[in-house]
């Protein structure tokens, strides 16, 4: 049991390479693959110059980690955060390498971003220091070697800036077929419909087929959700859509909660003008932060930053489903207690997986060159979910293990599987 007066915060380096450690243990991990996925192989810091609306140089620092590239090019995405560093960076890069495995994709694991507060900056200068970190990255990244995409404070507005950054850096005869250097790019400059929705389908998808299992629908559920960004916002469309309701919703600035239930697109709109903030919303009244884990419901669903559920807040929590729609939300402390009160964590390695997910058909939609449309792109996504859902459920079932164990010993043994057969390690 958890003494929870001793909180003691760890960081989500610590909380990954402790789920990588345990799970490793598990599955009696080659030794020699064991020293190589437990560093990254490469952790790459570029400072670079911008000059600003008034004149004044400002110098940022960029992250950009490559986990892991045995199964294929390193994939994941640039955050712009004044949480972001290299630590942060590791630990989300290594998030990446188990999620795309997982998920049977064709891709490594990486991560990186630039720390910085974006409200602090006109889009004008957005654009240029995202062109000047492009730039700085060079080579690092490519179509068939490293392909970021949007994470915490980036959108499809970013990737395309760098991929005509990029595109900017190569012959003329490469730029035909170099778009896939990014996902999650708008839908007029080589995007993929639905991309924008996908990891918060995934997020409903897999609640829905976890309360399958239960014999149980999501009508009448009730679910809160921290962070009503690109995931949080889509997450909470899906789950109302198919009648849940949505009780409170956290983001940077305020709480709200109404108990019969939040309009979930009246608080989009009401985001929209105001560059994504919740405070302010009519249609909900606002409570103390520290009271929304607690809150009453069935459903959390923590879409923002990592390590926000610890031994501080979990043993308040009284819903049966954590849904993990952000990376790394519950540290080692909080998942502990969370597991012996009977909650079942969808771990984030596959709950937010839709996103990778449709990043991929987005990569091969650019490199087979051609279109496709939503409902096709949408029924993709599902079946990849599905197949995955049903693959960690029968590894819960057979080990008797929580979701997360199962989860990670499915994307261990691949990545070792691949290793093995390649010759390099008996
Ligand atoms: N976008 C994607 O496709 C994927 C994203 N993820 C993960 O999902 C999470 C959210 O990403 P995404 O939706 O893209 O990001 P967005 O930038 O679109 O939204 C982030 C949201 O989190 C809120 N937030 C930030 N800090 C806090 C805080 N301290 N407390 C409460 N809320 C906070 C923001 O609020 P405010 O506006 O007030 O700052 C905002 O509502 C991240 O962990 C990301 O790594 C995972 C897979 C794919
Ligand atoms: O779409 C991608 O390539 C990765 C998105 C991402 O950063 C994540 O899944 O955490």
């Amino acid at each position: 049991m958890i003494n929870t007066k001793k909180a003691i915060k760890q960081s989500m380096y610590e909380t990954v390479m402790n789920q990588f450690n345990k799970t490793a243990d598990i599955i009696d991990l080659n030794p020699n693959i064991r020293k190589i996925l437990g560093i990254t192989n490469n952790e790459i810091i570029v400072h670079f110059p911008v000059k600003m609306d008034n004149g004044e140089v400002e110098v940022f620092t960029g992250y950009r980690v490559q986990h892991n590239n045995a199964l294929g090019p390193y994939k994941g995405g640039l955050r712009y955060h004044d949480t972001v560093d290299i630590d942060a960076a590791k630990a989300l890069a290594m998030w990446m390498t188990w999620k795309t495995s997982l998920a049977g994709l064709p891709f490594g694991g990486a991560k990186g971003g630039i720390k910085l507060d974006p409200r602090d900056y006109s889009d004008s200068e957005l654009e240029r220091i995202t062109r000047r970190f492009t730039y700085a990255l060079g080579e690092n990244i490519g179509p068939e070697h490293d392909i970021p995409a949007p994470d915490v404070n980036t959108n499809p507005q970013t990737m395309a800036w760098i991929v005509d950054t990029y595109m900017s850096t190569i012959s003329s005869s490469e730029r035909s077929h170099n778009q896939h250097v990014v996902t999650g790019k708008p839908v007029g400059a080589g995007g993929l419909e639905g991309r924008d929705r996908a990891t918060g389908f995934g997020v409903y998808l897999s609640i829905k087929l976890l309360l399958e299992t239960k014999g149980e629908d999501l009508k009448n559920k009730k679910f809160i959700v921290q962070g009503f960004g690109n995931v949080g916002y889509w997450a909470s469309h899906f789950l109302t859509k198919d009648g849940s309701k949505l009780l409170a919703v956290q983001d940077a600035h305020a709480t709200l909660y109404n108990e019969n239930g939040i309009d979930t697109e009246a608080l989009a709109q009401h985001c929209e003008p105001r560059k994504g903030s919740i405070k302010g919303f009519e249609g909900a009244e606002e409570i103390e932060a520290d009271d929304f884990f607690g809150l009453d419901c069935d459903i959390i669903v923590p879409a923002a930053l990592g390590n926000q559920i610890t031994a501080e807040n979990a043993f308040k929590i009284k819903a049966s489903i954590l849904a993990e729609g952000a990376n790394g939300p519950t540290d080692k402390d909080g998942e502990q207690i969370l597991l012996d009160n009977g909650v079942t964590i969808i771990p984030d390695i596959f709950c937010n997986s839709g996103g990778v997910i449709g990043s991929y058909f987005e990569w091969l939609q650019n490199r087979n060159g051609e279109l496709w449309q939503l409902d096709e792109v949408m029924a993709k996504i599902e079946k990849k979910l599905k197949e995955n859902f049903h693959k960690i459920n029968t590894e819960v079932n057979k080990r008797n293990v929580d979701w997360r164990t199962a989860a990670f010993i499915l994307a261990i043994s691949r990545v070792e599987t691949a290793y093995i057969q390649r010759g390099i390690f008996p």
